[in-house]
C-alpha cells in the first residue's frame, strides 16, 4: 500500500490534497491569481465552432502533436459525446496508429487519468478561468481537462503540455478557443497542484461534496459508498478511513489479472510472467502490457477477467457438485466473460449451458468469448425477463449477473462514474427486480440462483436480496455465500461482516465491488408415504 493510500481521509484533507496514487504534487511556484486570472483576463472565449470533435476523431490534422495526446483526446470525447467506452476504443487507436509500447503507455495514462480525475479538474478550471464549466464548449473542455491532467497530475514539462493543448484546440475547435485554452492552461501553471487541490476543495461545501472534488467521485456515489460500507459491517469509527481506501483504491489501475479456463490450459501453463491469483483457483496476475500478446488469451483458453468476476462464477459452479445433465443458464451474458467459466466448468462436470443476451452486438461477443471451448453453448438474444414465463422450472443453476451502474468496477471503467446518476439507479433496480424473478420461474425446483452485480449499491444488492425473499418467501432459501467463498479461496478472502450474502471490494479484495447472493429453490415437499 502506498503512503498515500495509508495516510487517510483527514490527513490527505488536511494537507489539502486530493485522492489518489496518480502523483497530484507540486509543480509550480507562482500564484495563478484568484476569480479574475490571467485566463480569466485573457481570450475568454471559451466557445469553439459549436461542434463535436469530429476532427479530432477523424485525426485529419494531427499537427505538431503527440500521436499519442491526439489519441486520449479522441477517446475521451468519444466518452463524453457519443458514450464510447475507453477500454474498448483506447486499445483499438492505440493499435491503428501503431504506438510502440512507451507511447501507448502514454496514451493510455492520459486518457485514463483524465477521466478519472476529471471532477477534480472541472473544478480547478472554472476557478481558473471564472467561468462553469457547463457553459465550455465540449471539446474545449476536454482539451482542458486533458492538459490540467498533465500539469497536476503528471511530470509532464508545462510548457509542453500548454502547448500541445493549444494546438489539439486549435485541431478541433475553433482558432478563438486557443487563446482561452493558453490563458487557462498557463493560469493552472502558476500555482502549485497542492495549492489547487486546497482550493478546489475548499470551494465545495459539505464533507461529501469536498471529497467528491478530492476523490474526483460524484458526490451521490460517495454517499452510496458510504452507505454500502456500513451494510456491509464496517464499524462506524472506522467507516471514513475505509472510504478513503476505497476512493483510492479506485483512483488506482487495477492489476491485469487473467483467467485460466477449467479444461481448456492449467495456470501453470500460461507462463509469459504470471503467478498465481491469491484468491481465485482459475486467476493469474500478469505483468501489465498487451494482454493478447499472450498466446494462451490470442488462443482463447485464458481471458483477462477481475478476480471478483471469476469468484461470482465459481459461487455457482462450485455452490454444490456438478450432476452430469445439469442445465444451466447465464441469463445476461454480454460481453460473456462468466459465461466461459460456466462452460468450462460445466464440460467438465457433463452439465450443459445456455447464454442469453438481447443485444445482438454484445450476444457476439459471448459467441467470441466461448469459441475456444468445445460444444459451447448456445446464445440466445432474448428479453431475459419473460425467459421465466417462456421456459418454466428448465434450469438447474441461473446466473443472473444483471445490468448495473457499475459502480464497482471504476478503476477498470473510470469513466462509469460520470455517466450514471441517483435516477439510473431506480430503473436498474427495477430491471434486476425484474429479471431475478424471471429467473426463479425459470429455475427447476431445488435448483440454485447466484444474482451478482459489479455494484455496491445497497439498492441493488442487500436491498434485492431483502426483496426477493420478501417477494418469493418460502420458494426460496439463501444459501451461504459467504462460505462458499471462503471454500473456493481456501480461506484466503476477507469479508465483510457475518452475512449470507458476500460484498467485495477494491480496498480490502484488490478486485472490483462485486456483490454475490446464492438461493436455492424449495424443493416440492415428498409425497406423503402411502
Ligand atoms: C453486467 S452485464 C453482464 C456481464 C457478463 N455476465 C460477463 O461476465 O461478461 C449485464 C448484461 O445484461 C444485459 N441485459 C440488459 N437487459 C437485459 C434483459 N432484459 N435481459 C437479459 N439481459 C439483459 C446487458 O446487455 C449486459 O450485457
Amino acid at each position: 500500500m502506498s503512503d498515500d493510500r495509508n495516510r487517510g481521509e483527514r490527513g490527505r484533507r488536511s494537507q489539502g490534497e486530493p485522492q489518489g496514487r496518480s502523483g497530484r504534487r507540486g509543480q509550480g511556484s507562482s500564484r495563478a491569481g484568484g476569480g479574475s486570472t490571467g485566463a480569466h483576463a485573457a481570450d475568454r472565449s471559451g466557445r469553439g465552432r459549436g461542434s463535436e470533435s469530429s476532427t479530432a476523431r477523424s485525426g485529419e490534422a494531427a499537427g505538431h502533436v503527440q500521436p499519442a495526446r491526439r489519441i486520449a483526446l479522441e477517446v475521451i470525447t468519444a466518452v463524453r459525446a457519443d458514450d464510447a467506452y475507453a477500454n474498448l476504443l483506447l486499445p483499438s487507436k492505440i493499435a491503428a496508429a501503431r504506438l510502440d509500447s512507451a507511447d501507448a503507455g502514454l496514451a493510455t495514462e492520459l486518457t485514463y487519468g483524465t477521466l478519472r480525475m476529471r471532477g477534480y479538474y472541472d473544478r480547478v478550471i472554472e476557478i481558473a478561468s471564472g467561468r462553469p464549466i457547463a457553459e465550455l464548449d465540449g471539446v474545449v473542455r476536454d482539451v482542458l481537462e486533458l492538459g490540467c491532467h498533465q500539469i497536476l497530475s503528471m511530470r509532464v514539462a508545462q510548457h509542453a503540455a500548454v502547448n500541445e493543448s493549444v494546438e489539439l484546440a486549435r485541431q478541433v475547435a475553433s482558432r478563438s478557443s486557443t487563446g482561452f485554452v493558453n490563458g487557462v492552461l498557463r493560469a493552472i501553471t502558476r500555482t502549485p497542484a497542492a495549492e489547487w487541490a486546497t482550493r478546489a476543495i475548499e470551494s465545495a461545501e459539505g464533507v461529501d461534496e469536498q471529497l467528491a472534488i478530492a476523490a474526483s467521485h460524484p458526490a451521490w456515489v460517495i454517499r452510496a459508498f458510504r452507505r454500502a460500507l456500513a451494510a456491509d459491517g464496517v464499524p462506524a469509527d472506522d467507516a471514513a478511513f475505509q472510504l478513503d481506501e476505497l476512493l483510492d483504491a479506485d483512483n488506482t489501475p487495477a492489476r491485469l489479472s487473467l483467467t485460466a479456463l477449467p479444461g481448456l490450459i492449467d495456470r501453470d501453463e500460461v507462463g509469459e510472467g504470471t503467478e498465481p491469483s491469491p484468491l481465485s483457483p482459475i486467476g493469474l496476475l500478469a505483468p501489465t502490457g498487451d494482454p493478447s500478446s499472450i498466446a494462451a488469451v490470442h488462443e482463447g483458453r485464458a481471458r483477462v477477467q477481475d478476480e471478483g468476476s471469476q469468484l461470482a462464477a465459481l459461487a455457482l459452479t462450485r455452490a454444490r457438485p456438478i450432476v452430469a445433465g445439469e442445465r444451466w443458464l447465464d441469463l445476461c451474458a454480454g460481453p460473456g466473460g462468466k459465461t466461459a467459466v460456466l462452460a468450462a466448468e460445466a464440460r467438465l462436470g457433463g452439465a450443459e449451458v445456455v447464454a442469453n443476451e438481447p443485444i445482438a452486438a454484445r450476444a457476439g461477443l459471448v459467441r467470441r468469448a466461448v469459441a475456444a471451448i468445445p460444444d459451447p453453448p448456445v446464445v440466445w438474444e432474448r428479453d431475459g425477463t419473460s425467459i421465466g414465463d417462456d421456459e418454466p422450472e428448465s434450469f438447474d443453476r441461473i446466473l443472473v449477473d444483471a445490468p448495473c451502474t457499475g459502480l464497482g468496477a471504476l478503476r477498470r471503467r473510470p469513466e462509469a462514474r460520470w455517466r450514471k446518476s441517483p435516477s439510473d439507479v431506480a430503473d436498474l433496480v427495477d430491471l434486476q427486480q425484474r429479471l431475478i424473478d424471471s429467473a426463479v420461474r425459470a429455475l427447476k425446483p431445488g435448483g440454485v440462483l447466484a444474482y451478482v452485480t459489479c455494484s455496491p449499491h445497497v439498492g441493488e444488492t442487500r436491498g434485492q436480496v431483502q426483496g426477493v425473499l420478501r417477494r418469493w418467501g418460502d420458494a426460496l432459501e439463501q444459501l451461504d455465500t459467504q462460505a462458499v467463498l471462503t471454500d473456493i479461496s481456501g480461506g484466503a478472502i476477507a469479508l465483510g461482516a457475518p452475512d449470507a450474502a458476500a460484498q467485495l471490494w477494491p480496498h480490502r479484495n484488490n478486485t472490483d465491488a462485486m456483490f454475490i447472493a446464492l438461493f436455492r429453490k424449495s424443493a416440492p415437499a415428498p409425497a406423503p408415504a402411502e
